[in-house]
């Protein structure tokens, strides 16, 4: 991107949308943490000004165990008006299973790479769209949106480099199947910025680019850097995990979705609105790790926290 394309990112005064993966692809990875601390989490998430969270998955609890209480999870929590709890469903058994527990919204997972689908997802590209078909009629019966994710759009663990022409036709098939915007998800973190952008023209050349959400794991410290590159090309909806926490039981050695707190930061320093109170986002990440007994993975929060205690 060229210093003209970014200062007119910059000077763009857009709202920008962040849909909070904490609770649920942060905490996936987690083992043992009470429902109450997750509770906890999405209550304060919220308070904090975020407006669509993640909040769990009804995937196999034998697949993924972290996830097991989900229902408990979206049935306790205090709800805001205004706030998209949201939950993963690979199947119909999950999508009931979300609609019983209240769920506003749903997520349907795919990837851009057969090996990623079949370990993730227990099966291949192909069957993975036919699953999702009667979930997708049941979620039009039910008036629920669904949001299609997929995986490895800029590589993949198994596999290496994915083709862009591919991460473009499966984004397309969910869109067409009716999902409401297509996150676009670096599984392992591996991207960089040119890749970004050509991966995000592709894709925007057959789904609008007003419905392309960037799903950026950090593994390598790229996420704000592939964001930043994005920008400009009219993408709007990021999304992030407070305190940097999680990654994929199926992408192992990959770290969690770029810190929340620094994307707030930086789209904040470049005039972008996010409605998010930075100082309590930055309280809520802290809280879970102490928690989680784990260092805060974002760099904003920590330096917010540590000029704080220095003031006090
Ligand atoms: C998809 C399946 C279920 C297929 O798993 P399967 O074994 O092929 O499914 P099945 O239909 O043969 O069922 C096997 C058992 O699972 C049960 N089952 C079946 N479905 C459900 C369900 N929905 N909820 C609860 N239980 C379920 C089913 O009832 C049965 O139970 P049993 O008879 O053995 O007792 C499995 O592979 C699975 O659960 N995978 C989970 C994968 C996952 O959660 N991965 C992490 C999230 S994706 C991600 O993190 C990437 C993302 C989204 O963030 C974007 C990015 O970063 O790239």
């Amino acid at each position: 991107m060229s210093l003209a394309n970014l200062s007119q990112a910059a000077n763009a005064k857009d709202r920008v949308s962040i849909f909070e993966m904490g609770a649920r692809d942060g905490l996936q990875n987690e083992v043992a943490v009470p429902t109450a601390a997750k509770i906890a989490l999405i209550e304060s998430l919220a308070d904090a000004g975020l407006k669509r969270i993640e909040a769990g998955s009804f995937v196999s609890p034998k697949w993924v165990p972290q996830m097991a209480d989900s229902a408990d999870v979206l049935k306790q929590i205090q709800r805001q008006s205004g706030v998209v709890y949201s939950a993963l469903t690979p199947n119909v058994k999950g999508f009931e299973l979300a609609l019983d527990a209240k769920a506003s919204e749903v997520a349907i997972f795919g990837a851009a790479s057969q090996s990623f689908s079949q370990r993730n997802i227990n099966c291949s590209i192909e069957e993975s769209i036919e699953r999702f078909i009667p979930l997708m009629e049941l979620a039009k019966k039910h008036n629920i949106p669904v949001r299609g994710y997929v995986s490895c759009v800029l590589g993949c663990p198994y596999e290496g480099e994915i083709a862009v022409s591919e991460v473009a036709r499966v984004s397309e098939i969910l869109y067409k199947m009716g999902c409401y915007e297509i996150s676009l998800g670096d599984t392992i973190g591996v991207g960089t910025p040119q890749k970004a952008r050509r991966m995000l023209q592709t894709v925007a050349e057959r789904v609008p680019v007003e419905k392309l959400a960037l799903h950026f794991h950090d593994t390598y410290g790229q996420a704000l850097a592939n964001i930043l590159a994005c920008l400009d090309l009219g993408v709007r909806v990021f999304d992030s995990s407070v305190a940097g926490l999680g990654g994929c039981p199926y992408a192992k050695g990959a770290s969690g979705n770029l810190a929340t707190e620094d994307l707030v930061y930086m789209l904040h320093g470049m005039g972008f609105e996010t409605g998010i109170d930075l100082q309590k986002l930055a309280l809520a990440g802290q809280a879970i790790s102490t928690q989680l007994n784990r260092n805060n993975g974002s760099k904003v929060a920590t330096a917010l926290l540590a000029k704080q205690n220095n003031n006090n």
